[in-house]
This record gives C-alpha cells, sequence and structure tokens, in this order.
C-alpha cells in the first residue's frame, strides 16, 4: 500500500477553520458534574420503580431544572473541545460529541489514551440506556464507538478527517454493564486515505470490530493537494 498521507507534524488548530475552541480544563466542575448526575439520572428513569406519586414529584422537579438551564447555549454548535491526554497529548474533539463530548449527557464518554503498543485505547462501560436486544449494546451504538475510536486514531496520528467509509462486522453479543475495552489504529495511508482498524472486546474476546477510510480534511493553503 502506498504510504503518502503526509501527517501533520501538529495537530491543525480549528481555529483556523474558523471554529470556536474551549479547553476541557475551562469547563466548569460545576457543569461537568450536573453532565454526570444527568447521565445518571437517564438511567435512573430508565429503570425506576417509583410509584405514581414519586414519579409525578420527579417529573416536576427535572421540569424545574430544564428551565432553570434553558436559555443561549454557553457554546456555539461547533464548538470544539481541547482534551490534552496523557503524555500531553493534544486532542480536538466537538463539545458535544455524541460519543466523546465532555458536555453530552447521553455520551459515555468515551476516553481514548495513548496505547503503549500503538494506537488507542479506552475502557468503557455501557448501562441498560445503551440496550438493543436483551442485556446487550445496541450493534448501532457499537458502531458509533467503532467510528469514534477509528477517527481519534486517525487524529492522534497527525491525520484528521472524516469517515467515508465504514464496516462493521459484530462477532459475539456484547453485554451491558461491564467493562469493555476499545482499542483503534491506523494501518495504512494513500493520498488522503487513512485505513484504520479497530475492536471492542468483552473479557479479552473481540465482539465487535471495524475498518473504516477516513478522509484527511484539507489544510489551510493545500486545498486540491
Ligand atoms: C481528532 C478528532 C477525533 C474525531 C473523531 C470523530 C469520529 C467521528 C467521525 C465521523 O463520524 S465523520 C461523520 C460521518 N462522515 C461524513 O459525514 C462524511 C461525509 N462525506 C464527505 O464529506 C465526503 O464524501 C468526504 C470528505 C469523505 C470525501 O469527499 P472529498 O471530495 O473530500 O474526497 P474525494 O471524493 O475527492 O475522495 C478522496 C479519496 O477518498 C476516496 N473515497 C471517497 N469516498 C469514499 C468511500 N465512501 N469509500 C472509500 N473511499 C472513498 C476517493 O476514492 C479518493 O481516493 P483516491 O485518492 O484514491 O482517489
Amino acid at each position: 500500500m502506498t504510504v503518502d498521507a503526509k501527517p501533520v507534524a501538529e495537530l491543525p488548530d480549528p481555529r483556523d477553520y474558523g471554529l470556536a475552541v474551549v479547553g476541557e480544563e475551562e469547563l466548569p466542575a460545576e457543569l461537568t458534574s450536573l453532565v454526570a448526575e444527568v447521565r445518571s439520572l437517564v438511567d435512573a428513569v430508565a429503570h425506576t420503580r417509583a410509584g405514581d406519586e414519586e414519579l409525578s414529584a420527579a417529573r416536576a422537579s427535572v421540569a424545574e431544572a430544564a428551565a432553570r438551564l434553558r436559555g443561549g447555549p454557553r457554546h456555539e454548535i461547533g464548538t470544539m473541545v481541547r482534551h490534552i491526554r496523557d503524555g500531553g497529548r493534544v486532542e480536538y474533539g466537538t463539545l458535544t460529541n455524541l460519543v466523546a463530548g465532555p458536555t453530552n449527557a447521553a455520551a459515555p464518554p468515551l476516553r481514548l489514551d495513548t496505547a503503549p503498543e500503538g494506537g488507542l485505547r479506552a475502557q468503557v462501560r455501557l448501562n441498560g440506556t445503551y440496550q438493543g436486544p436483551p442485556g446487550l449494546v445496541h450493534g448501532g451504538w457499537l458502531a458509533a464507538l467503532l467510528d469514534q475510536a477509528l477517527g481519534a486514531a486517525a487524529g492522534a496520528e497527525g491525520m484528521p478527517g472524516l469517515t467515508a467509509h465504514l464496516d462493521v462486522d459484530y462477532r459475539r453479543p456484547t453485554p451491558l454493564n461491564t467493562p469493555l475495552e476499545i482499542t483503534s489504529r491506523v494501518t495504512g495511508t494513500e493520498r488522503r486515505k487513512v485505513f484504520v482498524a479497530a475492536e471492542i472486546r468483552h473479557g479479552g474476546e473481540v465482539t465487535a470490530e471495524g475498518t473504516a477510510v477516513m478522509v484527511r480534511i484539507d489544510l489551510p493553503g493545500e486545498e486540491g493537494a
């Protein structure tokens, strides 16, 4: 395979694309702890055994909280967040990314760190709100986790891009409420294409694996290169 995708020495700064950037460390602890509480709330609502009176009172409390939080957005749509990962690696993602966004209560969230063997690795545990078949993680959600891990692997090698093609194989059922390991890495490059591979494991066994073609975004000044 030709290897000529020219990884950039440093990640492009999203501000060069006109995108707002906020450092993860700048997010107030009050906001991130609220997000964690809402994640727990979503799980509690999905599985509650509370009686009608308690449900009614909880609904009123949630409605009051929602009214308190409404108003103009703190960060415009498209705002990027800068994470400083282990070893000082910088990673950019969208602030409300569905899989990894620190202010998105629907995100587990997935945190990918550099793996000693190369590529990226994360541990995640998905509660019953990620359910597809009985007791198992939804296949679409597994694809979303793989997509994120695949995109981040390209980004970590200095080649951020968009997913052009994604293949997923479901090898075994993936259980809820148990630690899952996710790994991803770049396997090759060809012009703007970055080939990436990722796996989800439970108890050391691969339950789902994916490969993708990411198309590297044009850096300012090299459009059409
Ligand atoms: C560090 C940050 C971490 C963030 C992680 C985020 C993870 C999430 C990733 C996503 O979910 S991205 C969202 C889903 N993807 C999209 O919305 C992308 C939609 N598609 C597009 O915008 C365009 O099709 C795309 C930018 C991917 C390509 O369009 P271009 O006009 O820039 O590229 P072009 O068509 O010239 O093709 C460039 C190369 O890619 C190849 N290519 C394009 N589409 C392909 C495809 N579908 N499959 C395989 N190869 C493909 C194409 O053949 C060509 O190869 P060659 O260099 O060999 O000629």
